[in-house]
This record gives structure tokens, C-alpha cells and sequence, in this order.
């Protein structure tokens, strides 16, 4: 080791600058501020006493001592720090529970010696030091250490809560100590090691004699005694705004106080310790400062409060899971068994309302629990909640068995719903696995090795990913298990880890891991639950199942419009596909009719010809173009009828219909029929965005505007979600998303307004934002193979054939001659006919406000109409006379186009 003696540092510091200084102070100085910069180091130098003489030569017998010294040191040394690096590769526990066990060692011994007489030299050099420091309150350090000692061995796992209290008992002996020191007469050093002794001791002489120097004796006192208190408050983790409530808790439990409403059924104890995982000491939860990760926002006020309505109102079962047995063998297996029941009771409850088993062993228990089977909690989207039916028996939403019968069509044909059993079973959800349990124990590992005291209490688990419950000590931050985030991945060796802090509604840290052995969720699986089966309305769709594998419903008339989009191979199509066969599987042409654009021309081409079409798989983008602005047309169509009915929703001119409580005009012959939903969907929006940017945007936004009280409702689907395909006017009126992975946080931007779709893992893993959800629910899409979809299909098909409207279908059936008169407006003009006939109405300027046209196409149109005997002549400014019936309406078209 390098060292420096005494003269060598007085050589190597003196001479130079002192040396110059001297030589050039008395000297003229060239300038002031020269001068003065110069004078400054030359006055420090001669302010420093002269450097000491160099040493005596040391005699020889002084130099042998301190060789041996040094070479039984090096020795001695050389030993302990063997046996420190064996005590290193220890396990943590062992290492502890050493440490325990001495300081229990030393409490006998200073008990033995402060309580009793000193026994042997380690008795009497204990209590020499013991009570050389502690002074007269040496009696009270065996329990101080056999206190500590205890701590350190219930609670190893506890790293920092450990440390808090031996801070917070440091500071408390430090404070009380200065206090007794003080009231011993603040005896000083020179008085005698005797009278330190039966004072303060030397921790009591050190904590007040700066004190007293400070502030004065008056004043050493109340700073003792706040420091005493500040070391209480932190042994026992009590923030000062808590005190009342600890104190009073306190007296409950001595038997002082009694007890109030608040402490019924916790035996005296504080609801924060039912309801902790920690000893009663440890610290105060609702004061642990929580942040966002995602939004960086705070929301620790809003954390404690959730865990004290938490704590205050506990369910039973709910109390149960949130106190596992810290030493219990598997605290997981509460969550296990609820899942297990849970995805049971789901199959169990679709078989019951569809009448399909689910699976053979559900088929054979069905008949037995058909009485009594109480279904589980399952959660569908806000959306999909139309019905507002609560959780009950299967046995209790007796209609739902309705929707296996023979639904008459408007035209009085028959229409059956293909039978679920089309689509396959997946079998019941796995809720643990044994990778789950290995995920578990490295989770814990990690925070071991980090020395984060934090513990998975819990985990819940879907189709692809699970989400390991992390409950953290008493002040810890958050933001040391977001820090581990890269170690975690480490660990499991997975680089998909997303970390929730707080899990929404719980006061712990979300750690979500995909699973290894990811499952599939079935469609089938979906509309055979009980969400599924409990809201009738034609447009609920299955969507796959969330993160603790509820099923995910939504109902597509409530989204009302949502934009689809991810990398290709995420699994935009399937989902799409899922959209279709739900609504094909749960509701008749009547009730939902769809626009299907496919500019891929391979992914919906199975749907070819199925009932529900209104016109054929639109293929050509352009013709896609045209299809919207018919859209458009039909919305406002919808809208003027609705008007003139006097209703705001097509679902209450539906209603009034089907209840025969709205009649046509007066001298109108019009039948009055329920408007079917119209489901109009894009499986590639860039496609179109391509071709006709403008009409396209144009057609978009007044739908999305607008069409959601007329019944009709977008899904927009893109692999390409960049800004020129989901334009900043789409965005912002197409409220629901679902995104698949993306390749880029700027595409999880473009689709959800924040990042997070780049993480997902594919095929199905996706963010699902409904409208009005604040963050995006992580599910994985349900999935459907082409031979069910074919067999749903043809189930449909055979039930009724496809009846296209032709003026939707720009690009289908061949070219009809066209009286050479109309030109391009053959379209405008069928569309005034029907508006014509079936108002029986022939005036132009209904003409211009309903087909949104001027005034001298109006007229040419009334013209061509006169032409063809559908109106009489101009009288004026009076409406024209009708001169065709509404039931002679088709012919009329037919004629028309030639
Ligand atoms: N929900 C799912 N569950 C399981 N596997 C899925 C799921 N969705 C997709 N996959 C798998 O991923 C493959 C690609 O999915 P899909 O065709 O839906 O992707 P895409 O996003 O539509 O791609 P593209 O835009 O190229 O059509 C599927 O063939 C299937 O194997």
C-alpha cells in the first residue's frame, strides 16, 4: 500500500508556490489585479505553519514491533476475509439468520452482565462497552437486540422495512439518550468515565452536547425530545396525519378505547392490518407514493384511497384472497381453483342456454347442476352490456332459447340460425400451469436478488398472456419494479414484458408475461357463454378473451364505429372473419344486413352470396368508393324517414313497427318494416384511401357522423395505420380501436393515441379500446378456421338466398342498356322514384333536400320522371300528382333501366 509520511508531505506541499509567492510579493506589482490574484497565495502559503522537522530515525526494536504488528494484522486479516468471501456464497437466509442468532448472543450476554454481574472477559468487556455508551439505560439493550434479533429472523424477506426500524430505533435511543444525558446534569468528558456512565453514555454525551453548544441547554431539550419522536414515527411507520387513528387503533387493543363500528369484525385491529401483509409495525400503505408508468401521472392519493375502500368494505372471499398465509406452501391456489370454476361455470352456462353441451364431461354433469348452477363472474366490455341483465341462473333469461328458433322474415319465410355446434369447442381454459409456477419463482428470485421487497401474491391468467400480481412492501417505490422491467425479461427469458402499475381497481403491481403455453381461444367458446348468450342484441360480437380470461363480447352497434389495424400476420383478418361469423351465427338477414369491401380480394370471398349481403363482395376500390357514397344516400334516406316519423333512433322506429304502433301517411301505401342494421365493413382501408382519398374521407366522416342513429355502423380495417391512411378526420370520428401488434410505437400511436401495440406478441394479441374506455383492455382475438366459417355459411345460404339492391352493386351483373336520356344520373333517378313513389310526393324540392342535389337536376329528374308517366305535369309551384303506387314500384325500375 502506497503511503505518504509526514515529511514527504511537507516536501512535496511548501516549497513551489510559496517559494515564487515570497520571491514576487515584495517585488513592484505590473498591475492591481495582478497583484492582488498573487497576493492571495502567497498569503495562504505564509499563513501555514512551518513545515515540521523530519523525524528521528525510529529505533531498530520500535521498527521490529510494528513489523510484527503489520504481519499478524495482514494475517489475521487475510483469515476473516476468507471466511467473509465463504459467507458471501451463503444462501441470503442462512446469512440472516446468523446475523439474528448473534445479536441474540449478544443480548444474553449484556443481559447477564447489565442485570447480573459481568461473568468471564467477554461478560465484562460487553458490558464495559454497553454501558460505556447507553450509559444508565443499559439495561434496556438486551431487549433492544433480542427485539431486533426476533425481526431479522420472522422477517428476512423484509430487507428495507428491517433497515427502517433499526434507523428509526437508532434515531429514538439517540434522542432519549441526549434527554437522559441532559437530566443527569450533562456531565462532560473531563468528569470521568463513572459519571458518563450513570448518565447518557457516550451516545448520550455526543447527541446532546453539540445540542446544548447550538442552541442552549433550553433549547437542546424539546430538539431531543422531537428527535426521539421523529425515530418513533419511523419505527413504527406512522405518518404524523395518522397518529389519532394509530393511537385510537392502539387503545382498541389495549382495551382502553372501545371499539366503534370501524373496528367491528377485526378484532380490535385496524382495517390496514387486516387487510396487510406486513407485521403491524411496518409502514402505512395508502402513503406509498404510486405512479402511472404509461401516463407518468400521479395517482397516489387515488391508489390510497382505492386501497382503503378496499380495506373498509371487504368482501369474504375477497378478504380470504387478499391475505394469503405468508408461509402458506402455495398461496396461488385460491386463484387457481376460482378460474378453474370460473371457465367451468362459462361452458357450463352456454350449454344450458344453447342446449349444445360443451364438452362431453360438462354434457354429462348438465342435467345434475341444471338447477343449481350459480354462474360465474364474467365481464364483457361496457359496450356489450345492452341487455343490463345481472349475473343469474341460466334458467333466469328464459328468452335466449328464442334465438334457436325458426325467426320469421319480413317476406314470412323461415329462418333458422346456424346451430353453434358449427364451431368448435376449445376445451376449458388452463388457469395455472406449471410455467406459471416456475414464472413465480423467478419473479420472487428476482426481486431477491435485487433486494426489491416485493412478493407475487397472486396471478391471473389468459389465452396468451398472465398477469403476475406484485404487492409491494411498505416504501417501496414502484418505480423499482419498473426499473427490474429488463431484469424480469431476463429472467423469464421472454422480451414481452409489460409492466401495470396499479393494476386498475387493486393496489399491486401487474407484471403481464406471455405465456409460454399460449392457447387458442375458440369463437364457438365465445358465443356459447353466458355474456354471450345473455345479450340477444343481433350486433354483439365475439372478440376473444381479456387478460384474466373473461370472455370480451362487444356490440357493434354501441362502438359505433371502430378502426381495425395492425402489422400484416397480427391477426386483423381473423378477427374480421370472427366479426362476420358471430353476427351470421346470432342474427337473421332481417335483423343485420352488411356491405362487405374486400380489396385483397382473397380474405372475405367464404361470405360470397350468404343472405346477409346487400350487395356482392365489393373487390374494385373504386366501385368500394361508390358503395359508401350509396351508403351515405341510405343514412339520409333513414334519417328523413325517422324524421318524418317522428323518432331519433331506428331502434325505437324498429320497436314501433314491430309493435304496429306507427302507421304510413295518410293515401301512402307504403308497408312499414323494421330497418335491419347495416353493417358495412373495409378489410383495407388503404386500399380505397388509395383510389379516391377524398370521396373516400368525404363518405367516411358523414357516416361516422352521423349513421349511428340511422343503424348503421363502420369497421375499418388497415395493416398500413399510418397518417394518410387513418387520417387525423377518420381518427377522430371513429371512436372504438382494436389493435393487433404493429411493427412501430408510431403505428400504436396512429391506432390507440398511445404506445403499447408494438409489444404485443401477434396472432390474435391485441389492445382493445371501446369508446369512452380511457385505457385499452390486452385480449387475445378469438379465432375461427375456415371450415367453420364455410360451414356457417353454408347453413345460411341454405336457410335463403342473397337478394341484392342494384343500386349498391355498381360492379355486379352485367351492363344494362340505359336510355341514352338519363346519362350518369340513372342512380339519382331510381333513387327519386322510390322517394317519389313511396311518399307519394312529387315535389323538387324534396327532390333537392333528399338527394342532396340543385335545383336544375331536380328538375331534370322530375322531367325524366314525367317522361317515363311516374309524375304528372308541372302545375306550378304545386307538387307534381304521382301517378305509379308504391307496390308498383319495382316494375317502374325495372323500366327504367331498360
Ligand atoms: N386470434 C388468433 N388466434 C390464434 N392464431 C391467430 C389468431 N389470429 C391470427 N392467428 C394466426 O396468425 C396468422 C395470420 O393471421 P391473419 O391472417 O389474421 O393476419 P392479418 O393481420 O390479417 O394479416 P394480413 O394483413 O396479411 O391479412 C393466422 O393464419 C393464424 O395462424
Amino acid at each position: 500500500m502506497a503511503t505518504r509520511t509526514p515529511g514527504s508531505a511537507a516536501r512535496n506541499s511548501s516549497p513551489g508556490p510559496s517559494k515564487k509567492a515570497v520571491a514576487k510579493t515584495p517585488a513592484k506589482p505590473p498591475a492591481k489585479k495582478a497583484a492582488a490574484k498573487k497576493a492571495a497565495p502567497a498569503k495562504r502559503t505564509a499563513a501555514r505553519p512551518a513545515a515540521p522537522p523530519p523525524p528521528a530515525p525510529r529505533p531498530i526494536l520500535f521498527r521490529a514491533v510494528r513489523a510484527l504488528w503489520l504481519g499478524t494484522a495482514h494475517g489475521i486479516g487475510a483469515v476473516l476475509r476468507g471466511f467473509g468471501d465463504g459467507a458471501k456464497n451463503l444462501d441470503p437466509a442462512h446469512r440472516k439468520d446468523g446475523v439474528g442468532l448473534l445479536l441474540l448472543a449478544l443480548a444474553l450476554v449484556t443481559a447477564a452482565g447489565t442485570w447480573f454481574s459481568p461473568q468471564g472477559w467477554l461478560g465484562e468487556a460487553a458490558t464495559n462497552v454497553v454501558s460505556g455508551l447507553f450509559g444508565r439505560l443499559d439495561v434496556l439493550v438486551p431487549f433492544l437486540l433480542a427485539a431486533v434479533a426476533v425481526r431479522l429472523m420472522r422477517h428476512p424477506e423484509l430487507p428495507e422495512a428491517n433497515g427502517r426500524i433499526m434507523i428509526g430505533l437508532s434515531t429514538l435511543l439517540v434522542g432519549v439518550l441526549g434527554l437522559v444525558h441532559i437530566g443527569c446534569g450533562a456531565p462532560v468528558m473531563g468528569s470521568g468515565a463513572t459519571r458518563i456512565r450513570t448518565a447518557g453514555g457516550i451516545i448520550g454525551w455526543a447527541a446532546s452536547t453539540p445540542m446544548m453548544a447550538a442552541a442552549g441547554p433550553a433549547l437542546a431539550v424539546p430538539l431531543l425530545l422531537l428527535l426521539a419522536f421523529f425515530g418513533l414515527l419511523v419505527t413504527t411507520a406512522t405518518p404524523v396525519n395518522r397518529i389519532p387513528e394509530r393511537m385510537r387503533a392502539a387503545g382498541v387493543r389495549l382495551g382502553v378505547v372501545e371499539a366503534g363500528p370501524q373496528d367491528a369484525g377485526h378484532g380490535g385491529r385496524t382495517p390496514e392490518r387486516e387487510f396487510s401483509h406486513e407485521p403491524p409495525e411496518d409502514a402505512d400503505p395508502a402513503a406509498l407514493p404510486f405512479t402511472v408508468e404509461t401516463a407518468g401521472e400521479d395517482l397516489s392519493d387515488e391508489v390510497a384511497a382505492r386501497r382503503r375502500r378496499r380495506k373498509r368494505k371487504p368482501e369474504p372471499a375477497e378478504a380470504a384472497a387478499a391475505e394469503p398465509d405468508m408461509f402458506a406452501k402455495d398461496p396461488l391456489d385460491p386463484y387457481a381453483t376460482r378460474n378453474i370454476a370460473a371457465g367451468a361455470a362459462a361452458d357450463l352456462d352456454g350449454a344450458l342456454v344453447y342446449g349444445v353441451p360443451a364438452s362431453s364431461a360438462v354434457a354429462d354433469m348438465m342435467h345434475q347442476v341444471q338447477d343449481r348452477t350459480a354462474p360465474p363472474e364474467e365481464h364483457a366490455v361496457p359496450a356489450a352490456r345492452t341487455g343490463g341483465a345481472g349475473p343469474g341462473t341460466a334458467e333466469e333469461h328464459g328468452p335466449a332459447p328464442a334465438r334457436m328458433e325458426q325467426l320469421q322474415l319480413a317476406e314470412g319465410l323461415s329462418y333458422a340460425l346456424p346451430p353453434l355446434d358449427l364451431l368448435e369447442r376449445g376445451g376449458p381454459a388452463k388457469a395455472r400451469s406449471a410455467l406459471n409456477d416456475e414464472v413465480v419463482a423467478q419473479l420472487t428470485g428476482t426481486f431477491k436478488e435485487f433486494k426489491v421487497d416485493a412478493r407475487v401474491t397472486g396471478f391471473t391468467r389468459g389465452p396468451t398472456v398472465t398477469r403476475y400480481e406484485v404487492e409491494l412492501g411498505p416504501a417501496v417505490k414502484v418505480e423499482r419494479i419498473t426499473a427490474l422491467a429488463k431484469n424480469i425479461a431476463y429472467a423469464v427469458a421472454s422480451a414481452d414484458v409489460r409492466i401495470i402499475s396499479p393494476i386498475p381497481g387493486k393496489s399491486a403491481v401487474g407484471v403481464e408475461i406471455p405465456n409460454r403455453d399460449r392457447e387458442m381461444v375458440n369463437l364457438g367458446d365465445l358465443l356459447r357463454s353466458r355474456t354471450a348468450a345473455e345479450d340477444t342484441h343481433p350486433m354483439v360480437v365475439g372478440m376473444g378473451k381479456d387478460v384474466e380470461g373473461h370472455t370480451v363480447m362487444a356490440n357493434l352497434a354501441k362502438m359505433p364505429h371502430i378502426l381495425v389495424a395492425g402489422a400484416t400476420g397480427a391477426g386483423k383478418s381473423s378477427c374480421i372473419n370472427c366479426l362476420i361469423t358471430s353476427i351470421l351465427a346470432r342474427a337473421t338477414p332481417d335483423e343485420v344486413r352488411m356491405v362487405l369491401v374486400d380489396p385483397k380480394r382473397v380474405e372475405l370471398t367464404a361470405y360470397e352470396g350468404i343472405p346477409h349481403l346487400i350487395t356482392p363482395i365489393i373487390t374494385n376500390p373504386k366501385k368500394a368508393a361508390e358503395a359508401l357514397q350509396w351508403v351515405v344516400r341510405e343514412m339520409d334516406m333513414r334519417y328523413d324517414d325517422l324524421a318524418a316519423f317522428g323518432f331519433r333512433h331506428v331502434d325505437d322506429f324498429n320497436a314501433a313497427v314491430r309493435a304496429g304502433t306507427v302507421t304510413p301517411p295518410l293515401g301512402s301505401e307504403r308497408e312499414l318494416t323494421p330497418y335491419p342494421y347495416l353493417l358495412v365493413i373495409v378489410d383495407e382501408l388503404a386500399d380505397l384511401m388509395m383510389v379516391a382519398p377524398r370521396d373516400v374521407e368525404d363518405s367516411v366522416v358523414r357516416i361516422t357522423q352521423l349513421a349511428r342513429a340511422a343503424g348503421i355502423h363502420l369497421v375499418l380495417a388497415t395493416q398500413r395505420p399510418s397518417v394518410d391512411v387513418v387520417t387525423g378526420l377518420i381518427k377522430a370520428n371513429v371512436p372504438s380501436r382494436l389493435a393487433f401488434a404493429t411493427s412501430a410505437m408510431a403505428d400504436s400511436r396512429v391506432i390507440l393515441d398511445q404506445p403499447g401495440a408494438e409489444k404485443l406478441i401477434g396472432k390474435g394479441d391485441a389492445l382493445f379500446l371501446p369508446m369512452g374506455a380511457s385505457k385499452p383492455i390486452r385480449m387475445q382475438g378469438a379465432f375461427v378456421t375456415e371450415a367453420e366459417i364455410a360451414a356457417v355459411v353454408k347453413h345460411c345460404k341454405e336457410q335463403l338466398s342473397a337478394s341484392y339492391r342494384e343500386d349498391v352493386t355498381v360492379g355486379g351483373g352485367p351492363k344494362k342498356e340505359i336510355d341514352e336520356e338519363i346519362g350518369d344520373d340513372l342512380e339519382l333517378l331510381i333513387q327519386a322514384a322510390e322517394l317519389v313513389v313511396s311518399t307519394q310526393f312529387g315535389s323538387t324540392s324534396m327532390l333537392q333536400r333528399k338527394l342532396r342535389v340543385g335545383f336544375a337536376k331536380a328538375g331534370r329528374l322530375m322531367d325524366l320522371m314525367e317522361s317515363r308517366g311516374i309524375v304528372g305535369p308541372s302545375e306550378g309551384s304545386k307538387a307534381r300528382d304521382v301517378l305509379v303506387k308504391p307496390d308498383e314500384l319495382d316494375g317502374v325500375i325495372v323500366a327504367i333501366r331498360g
